[in-house]
């Protein structure tokens, strides 16, 4: 019999993939009004895909959030994945620099029918961390904006914390430049390769780094706070 080739076996990968996707992590109308919207608007396509989507509802869930804490919303889309995992008086806070993003996030949230238990707020999230220590702890905080400030989104996402958060970041793998720091590295692998070294060494964390797929192309950093 003969052997697959490279493309066979790459047909075969994106075929499961599709399938795990379409049984596990279906889209409905509100997400793809998300996307649309977000192609409407002409932002980039930059959001999570689906399966991590319902990782990040598996991930609320587990820790029973009642609290999200989201730093980088875009469209909405991952948002919308969030806040659906959460109970009736459940309160996701989304962080967007970008007014004209964050525009688009409010009419996706409405538009996917968690409007009432959603906000976005305004504005440089190393500016809007500080404010939120009143509204802390939240039970689950997930970073996905510039990746320069990783670092110190962790130490916010730690101070914003209980025992049993989780915090998950995205772009934690990016074809393993994110674990190999070079003398001549951009700020954004530096923010991420310390992100990844933090998460590892912090004695409050227990963290691993989940790929998207099997090339390693990228993943999520998920660490649970141990003690706070
Ligand atoms: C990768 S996108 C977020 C994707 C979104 N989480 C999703 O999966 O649907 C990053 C977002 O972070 C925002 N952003 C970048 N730097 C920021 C900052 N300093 N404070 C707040 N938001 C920021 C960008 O404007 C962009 O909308």
């Amino acid at each position: 019999m003969s052997e697959n080739t490279l493309e066979q076996q790459d047909e075969q990968r994106h075929r499961i993939e599709s399938t795990i996707s379409h049984l596990f992590a279906p889209e409905d109308a509100g997400l793809h009004g998300a996307l649309q919207a977000a192609k409407d608007a002409g932002l980039p396509e930059i959001q999570i895909n689906p399966i991590q989507g319902k990782l990040l509802q598996v991930f609320a869930t587990a820790c029973q959030a009642h609290k999200i804490l989201e730093i980088g919303s875009l469209a909405g889309y991952s948002g919308i994945w969030l806040a659906r995992a959460l109970p009736a008086d459940g309160h996701l806070i989304t962080l967007e620099i970008n007014p004209q993003h964050a525009e688009v996030v409010r009419s996706s949230f409405a538009n996917a029918g968690v409007g009432d238990k959603t906000e976005v707020r305004v504005g440089n999230a190393l500016e809007l961390l500080p404010t939120l220590t009143a509204e802390a702890p939240f039970d689950l905080i997930f970073i996905d904006a510039d990746k320069a400030s990783y670092p110190q989104y962790l130490e916010w996402a730690i101070k914003l914390s209980r025992t049993g958060s989780i915090i998950i970041a995205d772009n934690c793998v990016r074809n393993g430049i994110a674990f190999q720091p070079t003398a001549d590295m951009d700020a954004d692998t530096a923010g991420l390769v310390k992100y990844n070294q933090l998460t590892r060494e912090d004695p409050r964390l227990t963290t691993i780094v989940l790929a998207n797929d099997n090339d390693y192309t990228d993943g999520l950093n998920v660490a649970v706070v141990k003690a706070n």
